[in-house]
């Protein structure tokens, strides 16, 4: 279940849109994604009540299409909301501590390493985001790319956790990625920049239910 929720996971804030938000989140469910998280970070990123306002509407849209709406960093925000989880990084909250606030939302930890993979497992993480896996323009503070080996390597160590690859992933290397061995991809610019959201984003769920069903994961 985790795992078909994970396949394209769309990440997003209103500094990534070059038009309403509101309307990329529409498009992008009619392409297909399969998880939504609410990223509203960087230069120009909304607080407060704009933030809220914001992550209402966008849950909204979330609820109506039966899409996981998962909030990044904002702990406090995802319980006001009841949103269906939280994504956390190693500086982030610590997972455990997260876990014991959510109980049984979705808790999704970012990891670098087989290590990190581990101790997410220990604080008993849904999921795990590996990245970047390509040098990535999305995050200002991003560590050095790790590659396609890591997923490999993570892989061929812990067999069954649920793990999303994320940062410079295109329509160019996402069947590459799930053939390395991740359960999903998520993905910024490569919807928020698609000229044409909806149909640039049927094509990469096609991609990766494709490379999936084909044993990829
Ligand atoms: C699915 C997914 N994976 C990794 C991240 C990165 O989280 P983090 O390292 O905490 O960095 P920020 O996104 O908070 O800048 C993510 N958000 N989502
Ligand atoms: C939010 C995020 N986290 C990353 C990590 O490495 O943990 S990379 C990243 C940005 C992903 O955006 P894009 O698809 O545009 O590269
Ligand atoms: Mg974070």
């Amino acid at each position: 279940m985790m795992k078909q929720k994970l396949s394209l996971y769309f990440v997003m804030g209103s500094v990534d849109c070059t038009k309403d938000p509101l309307a990329v989140l529409d498009e992008a469910i009619e392409g297909g994604i399969t998880m939504f998280q609410f990223r509203e970070k960087g230069k120009g990123a909304l607080i407060g009540v704009e933030k809220y306002r914001l992550a209402e509407k966008l849950f909204e849209r979330c609820l109506a299409h039966n899409i996981p709406f998962i909030v990044n960093d904002d702990v406090d925000l995802a319980l006001t909301l009841q949103a269906d989880g939280v994504h956390v990084g190693q500086e982030d909250e610590a997972a455990e501590r997260v876990r014991d606030r959510i109980g049984d939302r979705y808790l999704g930890v970012s990891v670098h390493n087989l290590n990190e993979v581990k101790q997410a497992l220990s604080a008993r993480a849904d999921y795990v985001g590996l990245g970047p896996i390509f040098p990535t323009v999305s995050k200002e503070d991003a560590k050095q790319a790790c590659g396609l080996a890591m997923i490999k390597h993570i892989r061929a160590h812990e067999k069954h956790v649920p793990l999303v690859a994320i940062g410079g992933i295109t329509h160019q290397t996402a069947k590459q990625v799930i053939e390395a061995g991740a359960d999903g991809i998520a993905v910024i610019s490569a919807i928020c920049r698609a000229e044409q959201i909806r149909e640039q984003t049927k094509q990469l769920y096609e991609m990766v239910m494709d490379a999936k069903q084909k044993g990829g994961s």
